[in-house]
């Protein structure tokens, strides 16, 4: 195997072993490193935000035309409604979450029931409301006991469902538009710039870099997107999503960074609702309705705010210290965006892709590789 990449030390060849995923050093929260990017920006400044998990921020990391530049990228391709995706299959979608199994859901189970569900999320009020208009909860005690249940069906509750999403749109956790773009790697000067930069301030090969996904999206009042983790966890009989890939997979980002496009007047900040906390635990987590960005942003211990052409940077995932490529998942990522308040907000989300086939994963970046030394038109003896 002769495995060549090309990454801040130049093009380097091996079997293999020597390309492992590296992350940039954060050291403490505020440590500021500055890096040349040889490019027309000159240098990104990145400043670390936070440790558990690993964020860094760099100030203008794109200049304002290379941010104009994608949104007008993003409109000419036409924005789309995002879906809320569910990672359960759909027979495994409705689930009464009776957390204290007495038989019964309260409001706050109904709620969560809902969530889990429908990845819609309603207020108490919403719920009270539902079983007036319904009759569903007969004795109206507030709780829907198994006898209760079996006069509607989830179908029904679907229904019913759509009906508030509809006339409020907010309730849905996410709500956006959103874009993917495959800017022609070759043609696209300003694109392929950018993703020079990307691998010289991460010190990633490029040929990885090439190999990232690129999605714009925007926000209008109350956009926003529900606290999430851009990966997955690691499953081994689970093989990773690449683009070829259709069956059951799981997303396998290692890194995100996260581009604002532009100035937000008011609100749209990124959130990580359980930053240093000491554990992470999901019934805390659901306790606290910490996925509920909509409405619990504001107690988020770490928020990073937009700014035109500011790049956010984590890492999904740790590295897996035996073959140096993707390992556990970080938990602590967890993550979304705040509504917005006054104005629009429009990102670009850079994800750094890998697979746990590492093999197979530098076999892709060769590709890459050779495309760019063939490229290279041959210098002629004059110009040496
Ligand atoms: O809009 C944000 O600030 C976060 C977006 C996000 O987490 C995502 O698109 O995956
Ligand atoms: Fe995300």
């Amino acid at each position: 195997l002769d495995i060549c990449v090309t990454d801040n030390s130049g093009v380097r060849c091996g079997d293999g072993n020597h390309v492992r995923l590296t992350r940039i050093q954060g050291n403490e929260v505020g440590h500021v490193q500055k890096i040349d990017t040889n490019d027309t920006l000159g240098s990104v400044t990145l400043t670390t935000l936070n440790t558990k998990p690993l964020v860094i921020e760099a100030e203008s990391f794109l200049s304002p035309e290379e941010c104009d530049y994608f949104v007008q990228m993003a409109k000419d391709e036409g924005l789309k409604e995002s879906e809320t995706v569910l990672n359960q299959p759909e027979n495994q979608r409705f689930v009464l979450r009776d957390h204290d199994g007495n038989k019964k859901l309260s409001v706050r189970e109904m709620r969560h029931t809902i969530q889990g569900s429908f990845d819609v999320f309603l207020e108490d009020e919403d719920i009270l409301k539902l079983y007036k208009e319904t009759g569903w909860d007969k004795n109206g005690d507030e709780l829907i006991t198994n006898d209760e249940l079996k006069s509607f069906t989830p179908m029904m509750l679907q229904a019913e469902i759509q009906k508030i999403v509809k006339a409020n749109p907010e309730k849905h956790s996410r709500m956006s538009k959103q874009v993917w773009l495959y800017p022609d790697r070759s043609k696209d000067k300003v694109f392929a710039e950018v993703q020079k930069r990307v691998a010289k301030v991460v010190g990633l090969p490029l040929e990885l870099i090439k190999l990232s996904d690129f999605q714009v999206v925007s926000y209008g009042i109350k956009g926003h997107y529900n606290a999430h983790w851009d990966s997955a966890r690691v499953e081994p009989k689970v093989p990773c999503c690449t683009r070829e890939r259709t069956k059951q997979c799981r997303i396998c980002r290692y890194m995100t960074i996260l581009f604002y496009l532009n100035d937000v007047e008011e609100g749209g900040e990124t959130a990580f609702p359980v930053a240093n906390n000491s554990t992470l635990d999901y019934q805390t987590m659901m306790e606290k309705d910490l996925v509920d960005l909509y409405r619990k942003c504001e107690e988020s211990p770490l928020k990073v705010s937009p700014a035109k052409g500011k790049a956010v940077i984590w890492y999904n995932h740790f590295v897996d210290d035996a073959n140096g490529w993707l390992g556990p998942l970080d938990e602590f990522t967890f993550h979304g965006g705040c509504p917005v308040k006054n104005g629009v907000k429009w990102i670009a989300n850079f994800w750094v892709k890998t697979t746990d086939h590492k093999i197979k994963d530098l076999k892709k970046m060769q590709k890459f590789y050779k495309a760019s030394t063939e490229k290279q038109p041959k210098m002629s003896k004059e110009e040496l």
